[in-house]
């Protein structure tokens, strides 16, 4: 049983992500009282099947009740369910769920994932709807990720500034300050989405080749980037709006439209020159130099798109197994920590990770 609130207690808590790529849910175990990490433990993932991720794909963009949305609902709650169902000893569960549409300056932002009934069916306590409070603040609800990076800037020693950078459907980058005590503190933090990442090279693999993504850029490794395409991406008002600032899946609208008129490999490599190109924007934003880039999420095993950030920035850039962290679950990882953080009180989100008013703790709690 958890303490009430405030008070410290070290739990094993699993944390459960189904990521903008659509590619199935990840789920990872946390030892951790919310404040510090303790270790890492069992690890799993349930593929959607593509008739799942085709379900998934057409409910994206839409809001509760519209159309699509219950089918999708289903395909992420079962997902969750068959997954979770084979973990022992967990004392609760965070579950982030699918974002189908977030909109945080507009109509909110929309995951579905119904914590109440996992928690039902689990006889575990869920901590779920974790974007929520921080929008109803003037938050951009995104990303979350941030203090749990800041937990893990500590958990791997770091004395100097560094960032982490997401490459998941969506890119996100941390810069962390770890000689702040709390991720909350003016300047220990500042974080924001960089722009899109694997989901328009995804989607343009699909259309063109019938592929899920240009595995290992073998495709974008045979073209040039199109320099004409990647200036009028950077056009785009959002790389010049200061952060933090957050994205949807497909706010950049049809992505594979801007590369239409390009050969295959060409346009894979101009899409992939816009996801680094992104992040370049991105970085100009650390308040100091970063010590050194890790990165995160699917991305990092794209050696075409390593590469294009290898050569452009000063700083190493390397996967976040190079510090000992797991690439594969970190954003599943990230929720089982925020869901400890949740349930003792603590913020999960803060002025320079969302733009959130206050420090807050988003997240509703269901006992099942
Ligand atoms: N070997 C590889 N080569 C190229 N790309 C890869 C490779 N492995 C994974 N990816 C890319 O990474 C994507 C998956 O990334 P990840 O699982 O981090 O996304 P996500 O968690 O769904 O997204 P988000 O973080 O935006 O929610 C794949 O869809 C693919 O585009
Ligand atoms: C609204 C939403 O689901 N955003 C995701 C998405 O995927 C990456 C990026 O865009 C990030 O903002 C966020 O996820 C991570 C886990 C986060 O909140 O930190």
């Amino acid at each position: 049983m958890m303490r009430p609130r405030g008070q410290s207690v070290r739990v094993k808590a699993l944390g459960a992500m189904s990521g903008t790529s659509l590619d199935g849910v990840d789920a990872a175990v946390v030892d951790t009282d919310g404040v510090d990490i303790f270790g890492f433990g069992a690890t799993g993932y349930r593929e959607y099947t593509p008739a799942e991720r085709a379900v998934l794909t057409a409910a994206l963009g839409r809001w509760p009740g519209e159309t699509g949305v219950d089918a999708a609902a289903d395909v992420v709650q079962s997902a969750h369910e068959e997954l979770i169902a084979g973990f022992d000893g967990i004392a609760v569960i965070g579950m982030h769920g699918q974002t189908l549409a977030h909109e945080p300056r507009g109509r909110g932002t929309h995951q579905v994932g119904d914590g109440q009934a996992l928690a039902r069916a689990l006889g575990v306590p869920v901590v779920w709807d974790f974007r929520t409070a921080d929008i109803r603040l003037g938050g951009e609800g995104a990303p979350l990720a941030p203090f749990f990076h800041f937990a893990c800037a500590r958990w791997i020693g770091a004395s100097e500034p560094l960032c982490f950078l997401n490459l998941g459907g969506v890119g996100n980058l941390t810069y962390v300050d770890p000689s702040f005590a709390r991720p909350e503190e003016e300047g220990a933090l500042l974080a924001f989405d960089t722009g899109p990442a694997n989901a328009p090279i995804n989607d343009l693999m699909q259309e063109r080749r019938g592929e899920v993504y240009d595995r290992d850029g073998a495709l974008a490794a045979q073209g040039d980037v199109a320099e004409g395409a990647l200036e009028l991406f950077l056009d785009d008002p959002y790389f010049s709006r200061m952060p933090p600032k957050s994205l949807d899946r497909n706010a950049f609208g049809d992505m594979v439209g801007l590369v239409r008129e390009l050969d295959d490999a060409d346009a894979a490599a101009t899409l992939t020159g816009m996801c680094a190109a992104s992040v370049l924007r991105g970085m100009e934003h650390c308040p100091t130099p970063p010590s050194r880039l890790l990165v995160t999420g699917g991305g990092r095993n794209n050696p075409v798109l390593m590469e294009m950030l290898r050569v452009s920035l000063d700083c190493p850039v390397e996967p976040v197994e190079a510090a000992g962290l797991d690439g594969d679950m970190l954003e599943a990882q990230a929720f089982a920590y925020l869901a400890v953080r949740v349930m003792r009180g603590l913020p999960t989100s803060c002025p320079s990770t969302t733009g959130v008013r206050m420090a807050v703790g988003g997240g509703e709690v269901s006992r099942g």
